[in-house]
C-alpha cells in the first residue's frame, strides 16, 4: 500500500515538473519554445559553463543578455562563443534550432562527436580548434544553405563523407589539422561556389582530380598522402599549397574540351548507406553498430533516471525561487535593464588559435595576383610611379595600384572641397615629404641578409626593429595607442620629434605568411595614396617580426570623438560631420573605383576613421583585408563586424564585396547623424543595433528630427538632414546590388553641401 502511494506520489511529482517546465518555457518571454529547449540542451551538454546571461531557468535567450546569442524576431539565429573556454559536448539537441544560421564555437575544448543532426538552416558552422572526435556526419548533405564550415584543428577521423551534393552555396571549407583519411569524395566536385579549401595536415590519399573544376582561389593540401599527377588546372589557383605529398612529378594533361571524364559532377546517388539521400536520423542509425545500440539503451535508462532526479531538484528549486523571479520579472518589465557585460572579446587574446577557416569575401579571394587589363577608364589618371624596372617586377608580383596625389595632402583639405579632386600628377622621383629616418641602431641591423629567393622590390622604407624599439621606448605601455585583432599600435617618436604609429602584427596573424607575401602586402599598401587614407611610412620584417609604420593621426578615432568624449563631441557641428562623411566616402571611392584591382576595405567602421588636428578623416587599415581574410583573424573579423553592427547582411553567408563596405559606410553615417554607437547593448532590445532601429524612421521627418544627436542642439538645416538620411537609407539597403557606388555618394554629399546657404566661417550652418 505504502509502495503504491509512493509510486503515485512520484508520478504526480513528475507531472507537476512537466507542467512547471511547460509553464516556464511558455512564459520565457518571446523566444521560440523550440529554440529555448534547444539552447538549454546545448547549455547542459556543454557542462553548464559560466557564461554571462546564460543558464537562467525559464530565461529568455533573446532578451539581449545571453552573451553571443543573436536573435531575429523570436528565433535564435546566431550563437557565437569563440574562445570562451567551453568544454563538454554539443549534445543531441542542435537539430531542434528552428532558424540557427551561424554556430561559432571555435577555439574551445569541446569534445565528443559532431552531432549527426544539425539545424537545416545553418549557413556558417565554425567548430575549429576543439577536441571533436569521430567522423564528419553524413547529414551534411541536408545543409543546403551552408556557406562556410570549419572543422580544422580537431581529432576527426575516417573518410570525408560523400555528402556534398547540393551544397552549392558553400564558399569556404576547412578540414585541416585532423586525422582524416581515404580519398576525396566525388561530391566535392559539385561545390560550385567553393573558393577556399583547406585540407592540410591529414592522411588523405588518392588524387586531386575531383577538385580541378572548382572555382578555388585558395587550396591547401599540404602534408597528406596525395599521389598521382596534379591536374594542370590546379596550378592556376592563386594560392595553391601542395608540399609534403608523394605526388609523382608529372602534371596531368588537361581534359579535352567538353570532356565528360572529370568526376566533378558527382554521381547522383552512390547507393551507399551513407549517401546524401539517407535522412539524417536514418543515416545516423544505420551507421551505428549493435554494441552501440545496447550502449545507447543503457544510456537512455541512466539519462531517464538522471532526468527524473534533476526534475525533482528543479521543482524544489523552482518552487523556492519562482515567486522571487516573478517579482523580479515584473520589476524588469517596468524599468528597462542596463546591461553591464562588456562585449565578448575572448578570442583576441586566445593564444591557442590554430588558424581557423578563411571566411573571405568572394571578391578578395578571386582578386588576381597579376594585373588584369583595366576594363574601364579610371575616374582619375593613375600614374605608375615606380622606375621602369620596378614596374616590371610589380606587374609580375603584385596588383597595380595608383599612387597618391601629393596635392591631396594639402593641409587645407578639410575645407569643403566642392570640386572633384584634381588628377594625380606623378610624384617626384625623390619623395621629399617622406621622413628619412637615420636608424640609430648598429649598421648590421640594416644590412640586407642574403636570401634564398629574390624578394619583391618595394619603395616603402624598411625600418630595423632596433630603431623602432628606440622610437617606441621598447614598445612601452605608455606608447601603446590601442590593440585590434591584427596586433597592437604604438606611438613612435623620431629623433626629429616627428610622430609615427607603428602597428606590430600579432605572430598568429602573419605566421603563415612568407617574407615575399608580406612584402607584396607592403607594396600594395604603399601604393594606396589618398588624402583621406592613412599613409604607410614604412615597414619592418626582421627576426620573425612584422610591423607596419604609418603616419600618426593626432586626434584619435571618430568612434572616440563621437562616443567617448562629450566635450569633443560638441565640437562636431553638422557641417563638420558632413565633411567627415565626405572624407570617408572619398577614401572608399578611391579604393573601390580608382584602384585597380579594386580594394575592399572589409573592416570599415568609425574606429578605423582617424582624425588629424584639423578633424580631417584618414581611413586606417586600408589594404589589410588579406590579413583579415586569412588565418586566425578571419572568423574574428567577421565576428567583430557583426557584433558591432557594421556588417552587411550578406556577410553571414561569407560574402564580402565593395558593396558590403558601402553598407558599413552607411552605418558610420548613421553614427554621425544620431551620435549613437553602431551597437549598444546598454540600450533596450529594439534599439541595440543602430541600423535596425534607425531604418524604419529614416523617411519620416518627425522621427528623423527625434533621432538626431542631441549634442547638435538642433543646429542643422532640416533639408540637409533629410538628404543625409536619404543617402544612409540607400547605403544600408538589404540587397547589395541596390546600394550606390561610392562615387555617387561622394557626388551626393558634394551636392548636399552646395545646396546649403552660404556657410558661415565658424563652420555652423545656422
Ligand atoms: N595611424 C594612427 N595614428 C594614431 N593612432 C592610431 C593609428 N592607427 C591606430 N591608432 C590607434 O590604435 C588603436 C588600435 O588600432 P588598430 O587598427 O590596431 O585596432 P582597431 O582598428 O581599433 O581594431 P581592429 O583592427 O580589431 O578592427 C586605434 O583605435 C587608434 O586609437
Amino acid at each position: 500500500m505504502d509502495e503504491k502511494r509512493f509510486v503515485v506520489c512520484c508520478l504526480n511529482l513528475e507531472i507537476l515538473v512537466w507542467i512547471l517546465l511547460v509553464f516556464a518555457v511558455q512564459h520565457s518571454d518571446e523566444t521560440d519554445p523550440g529554440d529555448v529547449a534547444a539552447i538549454n540542451g546545448l547549455y547542459a551538454a556543454l557542462g553548464s559553463p559560466s557564461l554571462p546571461g546564460w543558464g537562467t531557468v525559464g530565461g529568455d535567450p533573446c532578451n539581449g543578455l545571453w552573451q553571443g546569442v543573436i536573435c531575429e524576431n523570436s528565433n535564435i539565429v546566431t550563437i557565437r562563443l569563440n574562445a570562451a573556454n567551453l568544454g563538454g559536448e554539443l549534445g543531441d539537441n542542435l537539430g531542434s534550432f528552428s532558424s540557427l544560421k551561424t554556430l561559432d564555437l571555435s577555439n574551445n575544448h569541446i569534445g565528443g562527436s559532431i552531432p549527426s543532426i544539425l539545424p537545416v538552416t545553418l549557413q556558417n558552422i565554425f567548430l575549429s580548434a576543439n577536441e571533436f572526435t569521430g567522423s564528419i556526419p553524413t547529414s551534411l548533405s541536408y545543409l543546403s544553405q551552408l556557406s562556410a564550415m570549419s572543422l580544422n584543428g580537431n581529432h576527426l577521423t575516417g573518410e570525408i563523407p560523400d555528402s556534398f551534393h547540393g551544397l552549392t552555396a558553400l564558399v569556404n571549407l576547412d578540414l585541416s589539422d585532423n586525422s582524416l583519411s581515404g580519398s576525396l569524395p566525388p561530391s566535392l566536385g559539385s561545390l560550385s561556389s567553393l573558393t577556399t579549401l583547406h585540407l592540410q595536415n591529414n592522411q588523405l590519399s588518392g588524387t586531386l582530380d575531383v577538385l580541378q573544376d572548382l572555382p578555388l582561389a585558395d587550396l591547401n593540401v599540404e602534408n597528406n598522402l596525395f599521389s598521382g599527377p596534379i591536374p594542370q588546372k590546379l596550378f592556376s589557383i592563386p594560392n595553391f599549397k601542395k608540399d609534403g605529398n608523394p605526388f609523382n612529378g608529372s602534371i596531368a594533361p588537361l581534359p579535352p574540351p567538353n570532356s565528360s571524364t572529370t568526376p566533378l559532377s558527382a554521381p547522383p546517388f552512390s547507393g551507399s548507406p551513407t549517401s546524401a539521400q539517407t535522412p539524417p536520423a536514418a543515416s545516423a542509425e544505420s551507421s551505428s553498430t549493435g554494441s552501440k545500440k545496447s550502449l545507447s539503451v543503457k544510456r537512455v535508462v541512466w539519462i531517464s533516471i538522471a532526468a527524473v532526479l534533476t526534475f525533482i531538484i528543479l521543482v524544489l528549486a523552482i518552487l523556492l525561487i519562482l515567486p522571487r523571479c516573478l517579482r523580479k520579472w515584473h520589476e524588469t518589465q517596468r524599468t528597462p535593464k542596463q546591461h553591464e557585460i562588456a562585449p565578448y572579446v575572448g578570442a583576441r587574446e586566445n593564444p591557442g588559435d590554430r588558424g581557423s577557416l578563411v571566411q573571405p569575401g568572394r571578391d578578395i579571394e578571386k582578386a588576381p595576383l597579376v594585373v588584369k587589363p583595366k576594363e574601364k577608364q579610371p575616374r582619375r589618371p593613375t600614374p605608375i610611379l615606380k622606375p621602369p624596372h620596378e614596374q616590371e617586377v610589380n606587374v609580375l608580383t603584385t596588383s597595380a595600384l595608383p599612387k597618391k596625389d601629393n596635392n591631396d595632402m594639402n593641409p587645407s583639405r578639410f575645407d569643403i572641397d566642392l570640386m572633384p579632386p584634381p588628377p594625380h600628377p606623378p610624384l617626384p622621383t625623390l619623395p621629399h615629404e617622406r621622413v628619412i629616418v637615420k636608424p640609430i641602431a648598429p649598421a648590421e641591423d640594416i644590412t640586407v641578409k642574403p636570401l634564398t629567393r629574390p624578394l619583391p622590390l618595394t619603395s616603402a622604407k624598411s625600418y630595423t626593429i632596433a630603431s623602432l624599439q628606440q622610437y617606441t621606448n621598447s614598445f612601452s605601455q605608455d606608447n601603446l595607442l590601442g590593440s585590434g585583432m591584427l596586433g597592437s599600435v604604438y606611438r613612435a617618436e623620431l629623433p626629429n620629434g616627428k610622430l609615427l604609429a607603428v602597428k606590430k602584427l600579432d605572430k598568429r596573424v602573419c605566421s603563415e605568411q612568407k617574407d615575399e607575401e608580406f612584402l607584396d602586402l607592403v607594396n600594395n599598401i604603399d601604393r594606396i595614396r589618398h588624402a583621406n587614407v592613412v599613409e604607410l611610412m614604412g615597414y619592418c620584417a626582421e627576426h620573425g617580426q612584422r610591423l607596419l609604420v604609418h603616419e600618426y593621426c593626432t586626434n584619435g578615432t571618430l568612434q572616440d570623438a563621437l562616443h567617448s568624449d562629450d566635450e569633443f563631441k560638441k565640437q562636431l557641428s553638422w557641417n563638420t560631420r558632413i565633411r567627415m562623411a565626405l572624407g570617408a566616402a572619398r577614401a572608399l571611392e578611391y579604393l573601390h573605383e580608382v584602384c585597380e584591382p579594386p580594394i575592399i576595405h572589409r573592416n570599415f567602421k568609425s574606429a578605423n576613421l582617424l582624425l588629424d588636428d584639423e578633424l580631417a578623416v584618414h581611413v586606417s587599415d586600408c589594404g589589410l583585408a588579406p590579413l583579415l581574410s586569412s588565418g586566425a583573424a578571419s572568423q574574428l573579423s567577421g565576428q567583430l563586424l557583426t557584433t558591432y553592427g557594421y556588417s552587411a547582411p550578406e556577410f553571414e553567408s561569407g560574402i564580402y564585396t565593395s558593396q558590403s563596405d558601402v553598407y558599413s559606410f552607411g552605418v558610420v553615417m548613421l553614427e554621425l547623424l544620431t551620435g549613437r554607437m553602431s551597437y549598444d547593448r546598454t540600450r533596450t532590445r529594439g534599439e541595440q543595433f543602430l541600423v535596425r532601429w534607425a531604418i524604419p524612421q529614416l523617411h519620416d521627418i518627425d522621427a528623423l528630427t527625434k533621432m538626431v544627436d542631441p549634442s547638435l542642439n538642433g543646429k542643422y538645416p532640416i533639408k540637409s538632414l533629410s538628404h543625409f538620411a536619404d543617402i544612409i537609407s540607400r547605403c544600408v539597403q538589404h540587397e547589395p546590388e541596390f546600394r550606390p557606388p561610392m562615387s555617387e555618394v561622394v557626388q551626393d554629399l558634394i551636392q548636399m553641401i552646395r545646396r546649403e546657404p552660404h556657410n558661415r566661417s565658424d563652420g555652423e550652418l545656422l
